[in-house]
């Protein structure tokens, strides 16, 4: 059976891209709102649904991954902000490692916690860098996590940030702006950090508009991850979707 990093890794090689819906647990108190995103999602053709946030307050994760799980086939990516947010029940897990950031909670910390709970699930481990990248006003994950995240226009220093990360033997690289950011990662960080390794690359943070999807997609992201946008106005999925479809279609044309 192919496994989710398998579907990155033939979806880069094709040129295709992908859409990530991210679900905040306690954004979804009401089953019938997050039922219609799934709806949305599957009619829109999304990639992957991820499931977490930098504090949960909430007792719903489980039965957020239950409520996807019981109506899609879309798989379920745990995107944990600390090591209570192992799931068994989700398809997989972002093995995030913090390494924008010089927090060794975030770097090593939290995965040795984790490790022995996970090797106890049927989870598969996506082992993958994680990038904070400034987006001017501070954001739920860089308070969080206590780190710094990386200067906007220091391209050289992000590029070998992923590179390292790479050899390190990081298997996706994630770059993100932090939920509902001001401004999304811009395209010449994204193109800087795309030509510095062969990771595929999820981008996230801020795109809450299709031009804003379509400048990620150009850039070089693999993956746009979009929340925020979607908890404000779930029907912005269809615009924010095309943008992938369309690209995909046109590789079909060539
Ligand atoms: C290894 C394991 C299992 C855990 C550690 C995982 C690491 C290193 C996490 C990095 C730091 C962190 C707090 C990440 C959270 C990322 C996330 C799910 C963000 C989603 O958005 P929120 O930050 O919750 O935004 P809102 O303020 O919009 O709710
Ligand atoms: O919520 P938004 O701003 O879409 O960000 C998505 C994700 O990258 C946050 O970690
Ligand atoms: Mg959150």
């Amino acid at each position: 059976m192919p496994t989710i990093f398998d579907s990155f890794i033939e979806k880069q090689q094709a040129g295709r891209k992908s859409i990530a819906v991210l679900i905040d647990p306690d954004k979804v108190d009401d089953g019938a709102k997050l039922q219609h995103l799934i709806n949305l999602a599957t009619e829109n053709l999304v990639d992957y649904f991820f499931v977490g946030g930098s504090l949960i307050t909430t007792n719903n994760l489980a039965e957020v991954v239950r409520q996807i799980k019981k109506s899609v086939t879309i798989p379920v990516v745990l995107f944990p902000g600390n090591s209570i947010q192992v799931e068994p029940t989700a398809d997989a897990i972002l093995f995030l490692s913090l390494i924008s950031g010089r927090n060794p909670e975030l770097l090593i910390g939290q995965h040795v916690i984790a490790a022995p709970i996970i090797k106890n699930t049927k989870l598969e481990v996506l082992p993958t860098g994680y990038m904070l990248i400034n987006s001017g006003r501070i954001t739920s994950v860089a308070y969080v996590s206590n780190t710094i995240p990386l200067p906007e226009d220091k391209y050289s220093l992000a590029a070998c940030t992923a590179m390292a990360g790479e050899m390190l033997g990081l298997k996706l690289m994630y770059l993100d702006a932090g939920s509902g950011a001001e401004n999304p990662i811009s395209p010449r960080m994204i193109t800087a950090i795309r030509k510095a390794i062969k990771a595929p690359l999820l981008v996230g943070g801020g795109i809450n508009t299709s031009h804003k999807a379509l400048a990620a997609l150009e850039a070089g992201a693999d993956t746009i991850v979009i929340g925020n946008a979607l908890e404000k106005d779930p029907a912005l999925l269809t615009e924010l979707a095309d943008k992938v479809y369309e690209w995909n279609q046109g590789l079909a044309k060539k």
